[in-house]
C-alpha cells in the first residue's frame, strides 16, 4: 500500500473511489475501497496488493488489527479527507491508533473546507512545517458568492408545516433537507412520502443499511428533481450533481456544520440557494457567528398565510397506522434530546406539546431524560411567551413600519396551483446586522384569528374525495388499495387514539407486571430443580412447586391439586432439563427490555431510559442467553 486515504463516511469514501475508477483506468495502479458494510475476507485478500486504499477509520483498524501480514510499512502518501471531522471527537481513538500504525517518513495531506490549524491535531499528525493553502483566504465571503443565503425564524410547531410547504412549493427542484437526528428523518420521509408532496423524497441516515444508503446516494444523484431529507450524514464531501437548495430544518452543530451543509449546492461554477430554520431562542447567537465567519446571509419572513397546515393530516396517519404513531413519537424525543444536548435555553423555549401535535401527536410524549423537568418547562415557556408577545411584539411591529419589504421569487410561479402559497418577504438587509438590529422586530408575529381560519379552509382540502396513488415520482397510479386515508373523521380518529393511547398504555403495564411475574416463578422453579437434580433426587411432574407453577398460569383454574388419576411419577435426566432451560431462558431473553439502540454514525443521539424502542425490539444476544444458562448450572462461561 502506497497510498491511503481515509474519509469520515461510507458514501464520501465510495465517491472518492469512484472518481479514482474513472481516471485510474488511464494508470497501472491498483485501488480499492475499504469500508464497513462489505465483506472483510474478501478485502483482507487484496488488502496487501492494492497500490491505492480508500477506506473508513473504523474499517482500516479492523484491518489493522485482523488481517495476517497487513501492514502500512510502504506508505508514502497519507490523505485525510474532511481532516478537521477525521482528526476530532468520535474518530478520535480510532486515529491515534491508524497514526501510530503507519510510518512517519511519509506525506501527509489535509482537506477540508473548513481545515483544522489546531496545532495540538498537527502534532498528532507529526506534521513538519506544514504549508496552508487556501484557495479562498482572501476572498470577502466564506462561501461561494453563487450562493444565495437566506434564514428565517420558526418555532418548532412551524418546522414540519414550513417544510412541507417549501416543498410544495419547489416540486421542480432537487432539494437537499438537513434534520438533526436519524429517527425525525425517517418519520418526515414516512409520512411526506404517503402524502404524495409530487416529487421523489429519499431519506438518508445513519440507521440505514449501507446497501440502502448506496441507493440513496446514487438515485439522487441521478434525479433532477427530488428531495432529500438527511442527517449530516451527507453534510460533508458529497458530490450530488446539480442540488438547487440546501435548506436546514435544524440549525447546525456549529458554523462549520452550516458551511458544509450549504456547500452541496452551488457547487464548481454552479448557482444554489439554501434556507435556515432558526428557533426564536437561536437566531441572535447563531447569525452573529455566521457574520463573524463571513457568511452572508439574509433574513426572510415567511407569510404564514400561505403556509399549508397538514397537522391534522399527520394526525389521521398516525391514527390510523400504529407504526406511524411509534415513530413520531420515536421522533419526538430524538429531535428533543438532540436539542436539549446542544442547546439547553433552546430546548426550554419549545413548547412541546405544540410541537408534538405538530408531528401527528395528541400529546407530547414523556421525555425520559427529562422527565420531571416538563412542567418546570412548560411553566418556563409560557413566562417566556408571555414577555416576547407582550413587549417585543410591539417592537417587531415598529420595525416591520419602518423596514422595507420585498417580495421575493422563490421559484413559487413553476406551479399553478401553488401560485404564492410561499410567500416569503425580505424585511432585514444584509448590512443590516448590528447586534442592536438583532434585539428588534426578530419575533416572528402570532397568526391572527382570520389567518388560522384560512389555515382550516386550507385543511379541507387535504381530505382527499377520491383516492389516488402516485408513483414515487409523483405521478397518479390508479386507485389506492392499501391505505385508507380519504375521507378520514380527523375528531373521532383523535378520540380513538386518545383511547387507543390509553388501552395501549394500561395493556403494556400489565404484560411488563405479567412477564416480572413469570420470571421470578421459571427462576424459582429452576433453581428448585437445579437443587434437586444436585441432591440426586428425581423430579416429579406432580410435586408441590409443579402445582403452584400451573397454578401461576391457570389463574382461573386454581384448584389443579393431583388425583389418584394422574400419570405415576416420571425421572427427567440432568440433560434434558438442561434442553429445557435452554428453552426457558431463550423465552426469557426474547422478553428482555435491555435492547440498544445501534446508533450507527453516531450523528443521532439515541434515547435512554424508558425510549418507547427499548419496549417491544426482542434482544437476540445468544451469549446473554448462554451465560445466563450456564451460570444458573453454577458453570463458567
Ligand atoms: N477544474 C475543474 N473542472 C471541472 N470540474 C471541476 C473542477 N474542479 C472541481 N470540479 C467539480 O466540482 C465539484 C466539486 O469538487 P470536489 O468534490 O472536489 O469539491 P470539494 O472541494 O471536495 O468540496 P467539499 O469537500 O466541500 O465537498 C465536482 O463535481 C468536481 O468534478
Amino acid at each position: 500500500m502506497a497510498a491511503l486515504i481515509i474519509s469520515p463516511t461510507r458514501e464520501l469514501a465510495y465517491q472518492s473511489f469512484d472518481v479514482l475508477k474513472k481516471i485510474g483506468k488511464f494508470h497501472d495502479l491498483s485501488f480499492g475501497l475499504v469500508t464497513g458494510g462489505m465483506l472483510l475476507k474478501e478485502e483482507a485478500k487484496r488488502m496487501n496488493s492494492t497500490n491505492i486504499v480508500i477506506c473508513t477509520p473504523g474499517r482500516l483498524l479492523q484491518h489493522f488489527e485482523q488481517t495476517p501480514n497487513f501492514t502500512a510499512d510502504d506508505l508514502k502518501i497519507l490523505v485525510l479527507d474532511e481532516a478537521d471531522k477525521i482528526l476530532h471527537l468520535g474518530f478520535a481513538d480510532t486515529m491515534n491508533a491508524i497514526i501510530e500504525a503507519l510510518p512517519k517518513q511519509r506525506q501527509t495531506i489535509l482537506f477540508s473546507a473548513t481545515q483544522t490549524r489546531s496545532v495540538k491535531d498537527l502534532a498528532r499528525l507529526s506534521l513538519k512545517k506544514p504549508i496552508y493553502v487556501s484557495v479562498h483566504e482572501k476572498a470577502k465571503e466564506t462561501t461561494p458568492t453563487s450562493l444565495e443565503q437566506r434564514y428565517i425564524v420558526c418555532k418548532m410547531q412551524d418546522k414540519v408545516n414550513t417544510l412541507w410547504s417549501f416543498i410544495k412549493s419547489h416540486k421542480h427542484k432537487k432539494i437537499l433537507v438537513f434534520l438533526s437526528c436519524c429517527k425525525q428523518t425517517r418519520y418526515l420521509y414516512q409520512v411526506f412520502k404517503k402524502m404524495h408532496p409530487g416529487l421523489t423524497i429519499l431519506c438518508m441516515h445513519g440507521h440505514m443499511k449501507q446497501h440502502q444508503r448506496m441507493e440513496v446516494y446514487d438515485s439522487f444523484s441521478r434525479k433532477q428533481h427530488a428531495v432529500l431529507l438527511a442527517t449530516d450524514v451527507a453534510a460533508r464531501g458529497l458530490d450530488f450533481p446539480a442540488v438547487n437548495w440546501v435548506v436546514q430544518v435544524d440549525k447546525p452543530e456549529n458554523v462549520e456544520t452550516y458551511i458544509h451543509r450549504v456547500g452541496r449546492t452551488a457547487r464548481y461554477e454552479k448557482s444554489g440557494e439554501a434556507l435556515l430554520l432558526l428557533l426564536p431562542a437561536e437566531e441572535k447567537k447563531m447569525v452573529e457567528d455566521l457574520i463573524k465567519r463571513k457568511i452572508p446571509i439574509v433574513k426572510l419572513k415567511v407569510n404564514r398565510k400561505q403556509l399549508f397546515d397538514v397537522t391534522k393530516k399527520l394526525e389521521s396517519l398516525c391514527a390510523s397506522n400504529k407504526d406511524l404513531k411509534d415513530n413520531a413519537q420515536r421522533a419526538f424525543i430524538s429531535s428533543m434530546k438532540t436539542l436539549y444536548v446542544l442547546d439547553k435555553p433552546s430546548f426550554h423555549s419549545v413548547d412541546l406539546d405544540a410541537y408534538a401535535v405538530s408531528l401527528g401527536l395528541v400529546q407530547a410524549p414523556t421525555l425520559p431524560f427529562i422527565g420531571k423537568l416538563k412542567s418546570k418547562v412548560k411553566g418556563q415557556g409560557e413566562k417566556e411567551r408571555n414577555v416576547t408577545d407582550g413587549s417585543q411584539n410591539s417592537e417587531f411591529e415598529k420595525s416591520e413600519n419602518i423596514e422595507r419589504t420585498i417580495a421575493l421569487d422563490f421559484g413559487m410561479n413553476e406551479d399553478d396551483d401553488n401560485d404564492n402559497i410561499y410567500n416569503i418577504v425580505k424585511d432585514v438587509q444584509e448590512d443590516e446586522f448590528s447586534s442592536e438590529k438583532m434585539e428588534q422586530g426578530l419575533v416572528p408575529d402570532e397568526p391572527s384569528k382570520k389567518k388560522k381560519s384560512s389555515a382550516k379552509s386550507k385543511l379541507k382540502l387535504l381530505k382527499y374525495t377520491t383516492r389516488i396513488t402516485f408513483d414515487e415520482d409523483g405521478n397518479p397510479e390508479g386507485e389506492d388499495k392499501d391505505e385508507d386515508v380519504g375521507g378520514l373523521n380527523i375528531d373521532e380518529a383523535k378520540e380513538r387514539m386518545k383511547q387507543q393511547d390509553m388501552l395501549d398504555k394500561e395493556l403494556h403495564r400489565q404484560n411488563v407486571k405479567e412477564k416480572h411475574r413469570e420470571k421470578r416463578l421459571k427462576l424459582k422453579e429452576k433453581r428448585r430443580l437445579l437443587e434437586m437434580e444436585k441432591r440426586g433426587q428425581s423430579v416429579t411432574e406432580n410435586d408441590e412447586t409443579h402445582d403452584t407453577y400451573e397454578e401461576t398460569y391457570a389463574s382461573t383454574d386454581s384448584n389443579s391439586e393431583s388425583s389418584d388419576d394422574e400419570p405415576k411419577p416420571k425421572k427427567v435426566r440432568l440433560e434434558d432439563k438442561e434442553d429445557t432451560l435452554q428453552e426457558m431462558t431463550s423465552e426469557e431473553s426474547d422478553d428482555s427490555e435491555n435492547t440498544t439502540d445501534n446508533d450507527d454514525e453516531g450523528e443521532d443521539i439515541g434515547d435512554d431510559g424508558e425510549d418507547i424502542t427499548k419496549i417491544d425490539e426482542p434482544d437476540d444476544d445468544i451469549h446473554k442467553t448462554e451465560a445466563a444458562v450456564l451460570a444458573l448450572l453454577g458453570t463458567n462461561p
